[in-house]
């Protein structure tokens, strides 16, 4: 449930590869507890967002300010320490460890290498873990290898990766590609319980997807801010089926 806080702004912000603008002036903000889903063609700019919040990528000008601070010009590891975490599309549990192991090393990732080799677990963190596994339906599989997992589990563990490092804010490109059916419709009731601990900022193209998790759905476009509301609202905008027409996604819309 949102607070009616502002937890993310980016004011005007321009983003070039060559001469090309991924992001030409792009005004967007959030609410805390907001569940936010982002749409848009091909090139719209949607993943350019992610990479400029979590600092892969630097703006050229206009400023990003999360949780009241600047972090427009921080590095991606400082951006993580202030409460930004994101769930890249390509896996990248360690198959080898089990599904509690990955939690473990991602919940110490923050404090470095060495503590996350070498410490201890704490109880504070393991009630944490415990949390996150049942969360993530992952509680009967602790002690499985976590290479062994079916995709969709795979993805629930990198979003409880996320998760007890206690971002305040998650980002998360694509969650659904690949997935069944059924992982799908867990995957809605997952994200929809990712608002108890924080924040969620989607990048989404499946429109069936999208109107079942999102509060609030922003459209881009040739990467600027085209229009935002409720699903519905947007779904009636004939300058978002405009900027559809034609696009495999229209299909879809
Ligand atoms: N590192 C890069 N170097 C050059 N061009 C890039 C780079 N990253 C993105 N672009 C270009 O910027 C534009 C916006 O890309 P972006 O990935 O943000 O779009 P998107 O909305 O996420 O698209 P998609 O839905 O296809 O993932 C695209 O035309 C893309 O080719």
């Amino acid at each position: 449930m949102s607070t009616g806080q502002s937890i993310l702004e980016v004011h005007d912000v321009s983003v070039s590869f060559d001469k090309f603008k991924a992001l030409d002036h792009l005004n967007f903000s959030m609410l805390e507890g907001e569940l936010r889903v982002v749409i848009g063609p091909n090139g719209a700019g949607k993943t350019t967002l992610l990479d400029v919040i979590s600092g892969r990528t630097r703006a050229d000008s206009g400023q990003i300010r999360f949780n009241g601070q600047d972090i427009t010009r921080m590095a991606d590891f400082q951006i993580v320490r202030r409460g930004i975490g994101r769930k890249f599309q390509a896996p990248s549990v360690f198959p080898d460890l089990s599904v509690s192991e990955n939690l473990a090393l991602a919940a110490r990732r923050k404090r470095g290498v060495l503590a996350a080799l070498f410490q201890r677990r704490d109880p504070e963190e393991t009630r944490r873990i415990n949390e996150v596994l049942e969360l993530i339906d992952l509680g009967r599989l602790r002690d499985q290898r976590a290479g062994s997992l079916a995709h969709g589990q795979k993805q629930w563990l990198e979003i409880g990766m996320v998760l007890v490092s206690r971002p305040r804010l998650m980002l998360i490109d694509e969650p659904i590609a690949g997935m069944t059916a059924s992982e799908v419709a867990r995957t809605a009731g997952l994200l929809r319980q990712l608002l108890g601990f924080c924040s969620v900022l989607v990048i989404e193209h499946d429109m069936n997807f999208v109107r079942e998790i999102a509060d609030r759905v922003s459209v881009f476009h040739q990467g600027a801010l085209l229009t935002e509301g409720s699903f519905d609202r947007v779904r009636a905008d004939d300058r978002v089926r405009a900027v559809y027409l034609g696009t495999e996604e229209g299909a879809h819309a």
